[in-house]
């Protein structure tokens, strides 16, 4: 079994499809300030492990613990979520038409100790008038999306190419998610 320390309703999905039990951890939050000259992989690596840490605090028995952390970033520029439509809009306009990078870093805590790997995916959203980005930021879909776009829903149609993990795009790189699994002696392919 595994603790997921994550609201995210698209790593439970990942984490159910490959078939690995586990139980949703209602941690508290954590600050997701970025800190002063802190390089993106830098950041995204501190979340994916502070969310681990907070998850093994807060977790009622001694099973492995996994914590993950996802940004969109445009040249050296972190996009978080966005905190309202004129920032996804904003956001969306910065991102259209040119290539961006998705991290994405996993934390899994097996005991007191942590392990951790990072996912980093290249993708490029097609040339989009303000239209259609309007058409896209009212839909909703974004509201709570690193980004301001998910590439799983609708958002699927603002794409022009990716290179790299989908699943990391998603939330959860399980390219290098399974061999944290395994190393923490959690199974998966089971009936869940
Ligand atoms: C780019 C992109 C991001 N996202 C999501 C993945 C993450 O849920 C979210 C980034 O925010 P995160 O801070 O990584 O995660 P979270 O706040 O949703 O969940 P928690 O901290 O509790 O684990 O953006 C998509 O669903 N699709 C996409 O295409």
């Amino acid at each position: 079994m595994l603790y997921l320390a994550s609201g995210s309703p698209r790593r439970a999905e990942l984490l159910a499809q490959i078939g690995v039990p586990f139980t949703v951890l209602k941690a508290p939050g954590i600050d997701e300030t970025v800190h002063a000259g802190e390089a993106p992989r830098d950041y995204v690596a501190r979340m994916a492990r502070e969310k681990a840490a907070a998850g093994r605090a807060a977790a009622p028995g001694p099973e492995p613990v996994l914590g993950a952390d996802t940004a969109v970033v445009l040249g050296e520029r972190v996009l978080g979520k966005p905190d309202n439509d004129d920032q996804a809009l904003a956001m969306l306009r910065d991102l259209q038409d040119r290539e961006h990078r998705v991290l994405s870093a996993v934390c899994v805590m097996a005991g007191d100790t942590p392990r951790l790997a990072l996912s980093e995916t290249r993708v490029r959203l097609r040339a989009l008038d303000d239209e259609r980005l309007r058409a896209y930021v009212a839909t909703g879909e974004g509201r709570d999306k690193a980004g301001a776009y998910g590439i799983q829903g609708l958002g699927a149609a603002l794409v022009a190419s990716l290179s790299g993990s989908y699943s990391g795009v998603v939330g959860l790189p399980l390219e290098e998610t399974v061999p944290l699994l395994e190393w923490a002696g959690v199974p998966y392919w089971q009936p869940c």
